[in-house]
């Protein structure tokens, strides 16, 4: 059972398994079942793929299988809002792909991600195509962000056809990498405007990326050309700047917004003042952003450093606590990953010049472990919070409550078993990602991940993974959550607010 089912996929014990196998019957007994406003000691009964009960002392026929989750939590599986698998960045293409990338997900306690599917040449339907035929080998269930890279007729007619005929209700507008996806105020405000007509969240990854060009070239011109120049040539003040940007105009626009891997105090202090002042504006920490700190970027070892290189960057100490406790109050509302990996090799294209160096890091697989650790096990966030952050809240955001997000009867068959007694440690040589390095080697914390159950199937069981390419399904995504909610009224009373025009003779007098 222990073979390699699909070899150089994944690393570990990876069982066989066939796309077409039935679901089982399974019941969880004795746990204590986390939703993320409730939690209480309960059975779960899975049938057919599907959570058919959730009660006390559930009797069942000897054909079922039987998991013993006394003194452990029983949970919704994690939902990752913010993943790059094989995605041509860079000049290059991420090494793990949407069945690594899942695989790692699985053992890790993730049932669900979004991914962002970049445009072709700026086209939509080309680049949902090729999605499409990437994602074709998925292991878990999967669903899209779009990012939006240049605008015209031809973008706006099919934007339409992603949110009305495709399942895509988000657009991701990159405020920075200036000369690829960078797009200017202009096109923000067109896709905004778009976006609000369609129902469609728009989101965007907030670097001023002009002056993050600026900021580069200072940095080769003092001779600064390793991994630390990539810090140094896009500080906190840059990320600021572009989350007080795009909030002010989705706030003129009156849309809502979602900020992307928050990384700084600056970028999460203007999103808490948005936020005060009533504006829709939701916030994403990353798992790297609320555990690494900048230091190792100042490694003397290029390749060390290199593997920490993402945008905006990983920070000085005090920004990770800080993003901890907005998290935990409520000013930031759910953690992604941006999992997003290369390898050494990849890495090392910037050996010469940190521009160079394809940004991303891993996290799919270590997410629900470390948020655990970091804010549960440590007290700053609850139980019932964790699934929140983890999982629900992503799904409300998304549309696709309570079918994901949730443990109730009807729900997806999602579902993880957390044992807060039992322990975990991060390791390459035994994480499930094709990658060969893991920015958390050596993290050792509280709380495992013992079972992950995806659409009904036991995937992660005594350390046994079985990822299976064709059990995972694309999850469409209806537009207008519940963040647009009301907006009709305020932009009522923003057009009762307009104070009358005065109405000036035509007839002018010598
Ligand atoms: N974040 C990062 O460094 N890589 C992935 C692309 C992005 O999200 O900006
Ligand atoms: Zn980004
Ligand atoms: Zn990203």
């Amino acid at each position: 059972n222990n073979q390699f089912c699909d070899a150089g996929t994944a690393y570990g014990k990876l069982a066989c398994g066939t796309a077409t196998a039935p679901t089982s019957k399974i019941l969880i007994k004795g746990g204590t079942v986390v939703n993320a406003h409730h939690k209480e000691v309960s059975d779960v009964y899975i049938e057919d793929g599907i959570i058919a009960a959730v009660q006390k002392n559930i009797v069942v026929a000897d054909d079922v299988k039987i998991i013993d989750a006394t003194g452990k939590y029983v949970m919704p599986g994690g939902i990752d809002p913010h993943t790059h698998l094989a995605m041509e960045f860079m000049g290059t293409e991420t090494i793990d792909d949407f069945f690594s990338g899942q695989a790692a997900a699985l053992a890790g306690g993730t049932t669900m991600h979004i991914d962002f599917v970049i445009p072709v040449d700026g086209s939509l339907s080309a680049g949902y195509e090729a999605y499409v035929k990437k994602a074709e080998r998925s292991a878990m269930d999967y669903g899209f962000h779009m990012a939006i890279t240049k605008w015209d007729d031809t973008v706006s007619r099919e934007m339409e056809v992603m949110v009305k005929e495709k399942g895509i209700n988000s657009f991701k507008f990159f405020m920075a990498y200036k000369g690829s996806l960078m797009i200017s105020d202009e096109l923000l405000l067109e896709g905004f405007k778009k976006c609000k007509s369609l129902g469609a969240l728009a989101m965007v990854h907030a670097e001023n990326g002009d002056a993050v060009f600026e900021g580069q070239k200072r940095m080769i011109e003092l001779g600064i050309t390793g991994p630390e120049g990539h810090a140094l040539s896009r500080p906190p003040a840059l990320e600021g700047e572009a989350t007080s940007r795009a909030i002010r105009l989705a706030g003129f626009v009156n849309t809502p917004l979602y900020v992307v891997h928050v990384m700084s105090i600056d970028a999460m202090e203007e999103i808490a003042k948005a936020r005060k002042s009533g504006q829709k504006v939701i916030g994403e920490p990353v798992v790297s952003g609320l555990e690494l700190d900048d230091s190792i970027l100042w490694d003397s070892d290029f390749h060390r450093a290199a593997k920490y290189v993402m945008s905006p960057p990983i920070r000085a100490p005090g920004h990770s606590k800080a993003l901890q406790a907005a998290l935990s109050t409520g000013v930031l509302q759910l953690v992604g990953t941006d999992h997003c990996t290369f390898n050494s090799t990849q890495k090392a294209m910037g050996i010469d010049d940190f521009r160079k160096i394809p940004n991303g890091v891993n996290g799919l697989e270590e997410r629900m472990h470390l948020v655990w650790d970091t804010m549960v096990a440590s007290g700053q966030l609850s139980v019932t919070e964790f699934v929140k952050v983890t999982s629900s809240e992503c799904a409300r955001i998304f549309n696709i409550y309570p079918k994901k997000g949730a443990i109730l009867v009807g729900s997806d068959a999602d579902v993880i078993v957390l044992n807060p007694n039992s322990s975990f440690e991060i390791s390459a040589k035994s994480h499930h990602y094709r990658t060969d390095t893991n920015v958390y080697e050596g993290r050792r914390g509280k709380g495992k991940v013992e079972v992950t159950i995806a659409g009904g199937r036991i995937v992660w069981e005594e350390e046994e993974l079985k990822a299976v390419p064709g059990w995972g399904k694309y999850i469409k995504m209806a537009p207008f959550n519940y963040l647009f909610d009301g907006l009709e009224r305020a932009d009522a009373e923003y057009l009762s607010s307009l104070r009358a025009p005065v109405m000036r003779s035509s007839i002018h007098t010598t």
